[in-house]
């Protein structure tokens, strides 16, 4: 028996970890958690609803036993436990969409993560011969998919963005805003807010918005972005590129905004210790796929001060960080610090 057998045992399935994950995405896909939703069943009869065969499905599912995401019952039936009906599709703050932006492309690119160690380069450019963003112009079903997962979780990843005060805010442009989840979502709980859906082309081409309020403009956010909002919104935009990209991203915006603007930044925040935390994951996720990083409070404060911007407040929610900043205008001061409601 080896020496520290605790921890031997802890590398060796950290090793295999991508069994877990992929088990994880492929009882997913199947549906499996959804037909869990309204109680335990029996593993044949999911088997026959989940068109997958019976004897891999409890092989499977033991796995994710193990997991803490099922449970078995009597008789061969499975439930789900408090932690595995996150990945139901219909529940609030499901986790369904991120098994889609983990699984298929994004899974593949990981196989050639030791590309992006060698090189700090992203893998996906290496397998799939072109950029992240570009593969998914060319691949329609694979941006809507893109896209519709991004909007899945804006209802947790947005929570401080949403729940902010607005009453001060006229015009909100949200730059790489999808499909316009985001401001739906805000414009439905402010009646007298306008918005501005910024993005590439054949992304705003499938926006859902209201006309009436919201402006749809196609386009690209290293060469300009709409003026005239009084708050600019950035959510995960930033973590998808590299210092001097982001910095590129950042004097857009800057260059756009009005003296009294503000700009919200909705990200992740890499904790300074040694645990382990989501946002360190997501970091290797962001080098691998994009060639871009999370970022520690720190390096928040250095990157905005590079594009043009002071740092004026940190929120931390429970899934994401809320940065607000303004323009830092000539001397070195920072213009428009009067409350706008929505503003710091
Ligand atoms: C990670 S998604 C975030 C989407 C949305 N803001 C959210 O939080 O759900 C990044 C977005 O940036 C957009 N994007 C990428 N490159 C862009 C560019 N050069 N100009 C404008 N938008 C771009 C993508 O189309 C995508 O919608």
């Amino acid at each position: 028996m080896p020496e520290h057998e605790d921890g031997y045992r802890e590398l060796r399935h950290a090793i295999m970890g991508y069994i877990v994950s992929q088990a994880v995405f492929a009882v997913t896909e199947a549906g499996v958690p959804d037909l869990l939703a309204h109680g335990p069943a029996e593993a044949g009869d999911l088997a026959r609803r989940s068109g997958t065969d019976a004897g891999a499905l409890v092989r499977f599912l033991r796995v994710l036993v193990a997991e803490g995401l099922f449970t078995e019952g009597p008789r061969g039936t499975f439930a789900l436990t408090a932690t595995g009906a996150y990945l139901r599709a219909d529940r609030p703050g499901s986790l369904r969409h991120l098994v889609t932006l983990m699984a298929g492309e994004a899974y593949r690119a990981w196989g050639l993560a030791g590309h992006s160690l060698r090189t700090g380069k992203p893998a996906f450019d290496e397998l799939f011969g072109q950029p992240m963003f570009a593969w998914l112009r060319a691949h329609p079903a694979e941006s809507a998919a893109f896209d519709a997962a991004q909007a899945g979780l804006v209802t947790v990843r947005m929570r401080p963005l949403v729940e902010r005060d607005w009453s001060g805010a006229r015009t909100v442009v949200d730059v790489g805003g999808g499909n316009g989840e985001l401001l739906r979502t805000l414009l439905a709980g402010n009646p007298h807010l306008h918005g501005v859906l910024f993005d590439l082309p054949h992304v705003v081409r499938e926006a859902d918005v209201p006309a009436e309020r919201c402006a749809v403009v196609g386009g690209d956010f290293f060469t300009g972005v709409p003026e005239g909002g009084d708050v600019y919104v950035l959510a995960q935009i930033l973590h998808d590129w590299d210092d001097h990209a982001a910095v590129r991203i950042l004097r857009e915006v800057a260059a756009a905004m009005p003296p009294h603007g503000t700009l919200l930044v909705v990200e992740q925040v890499i904790p300074e210790d040694d645990a382990r935390h989501p946002e360190k994951l997501l970091d290797l996720h962001m080098l691998v796929l994009l060639g871009g990083r999370e970022r520690a409070a720190g390096e928040w404060r250095q990157l905005f001060a590079a594009g043009g911007f002071e740092l004026t407040a940190i929120e931390r929610g429970t899934r994401s960080t809320l940065l607000a900043a303004k323009v830092r205008r000539p001397g070195g001061t920072v213009s428009g610090r009067q409350d706008n409601g929505a503003g710091n």
